[in-house]
């Protein structure tokens, strides 16, 4: 599997996204600066974590508007699987690759801790790695995280099967107390209609070591190689 990562400045999980891609491809991802226009050609690209032009405005929304971002639409639109993880899903959404919008999180706090998350479909490109229902543990960082949508999208998106990822409990239940950062319905991340764009909040590249935070995000690299090698 070839990929791509883009990285803006303030750009912070670009490292941990490649030795993730690496890990589990065996082939070092292209880095591809924001005033790039032109990603090369790949089975992936990635929008990591992080503070693009320093979130100002609104996380993800300069981003949006990026020379780069321009190509990333075209291949997007023709089918090339792209993944945003943290800022890089909020910029998905500042795109219109993806609906609905990030807000500032329920308790107006930045959260750094690990969050239940539960894989809501493996029928895709990106969680054929990981079972129905599998619940994991996997780190949030964030300060914009609240996910919204009004209710026409949810239905459609709920119907659509574009939910990928929840918030849950310690019992895998989609409870407030589950719910880090005051996400509609607990979505923790989606799909545009095709399955080909996923974006979503919680940080596998910091869940693939045993010795530092677990490794419950390897599923997704590992079935993502799967899928395009
Ligand atoms: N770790 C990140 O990607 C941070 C995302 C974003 N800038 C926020 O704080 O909400």
């Amino acid at each position: 599997m070839k990929s791509a990562i883009i990285v803006f400045p303030g750009t912070n999980r670009e490292r941990d996204m490649a030795v993730a891609l690496e890990q589990a491809s065996g082939k070092a991802p292209h880095m591809v600066w924001h005033r790039d226009s032109d990603i090369p050609d790949v089975d992936l690209i990635v929008v990591p974590g992080g503070f693009s032009y320093g979130d100002y405005l609104r996380a993800g929304a300069i981003a949006a508007h990026s020379p780069v971002l321009r190509n990333l639409k075209e291949k997007a639109d023709k089918g090339v699987p792209v993944m945003g993880v943290c800022n890089g899903f909020q910029v998905l959404t500042e795109t219109g690759l993806l609906p609905g919008v990030l807000m500032r999180n329920a308790g107006l706090k930045f959260i750094c801790k690990n969050v239940g998350m539960r894989v809501e479909t493996s029928q895709s490109l990106f969680t054929g790695g990981y079972e129905d229902g599998q619940v994991l543990s996997i780190p949030v960082a964030h300060h914009d995280g609240n996910y919204f949508a009004d209710e026409k999208i949810l239905d459609e998106i709920e119907q659509n099967g574009q939910v990928a990822f929840r918030y849950v409990d310690e019992n895998g239940q989609t409870t407030a107390g589950g719910n880090p950062n005051g996400s509609i319905r607990n979505i923790a991340g989606v799909f545009n209609k095709a399955k080909t764009v996923l974006g979503f909040m919680p940080h596998p590249e910091n869940a693939i070591d045993s010795a530092v935070g677990g490794t419950d995000g390897r599923g997704l690299f590992d079935g993502l190689v799967r899928a395009l090698s």
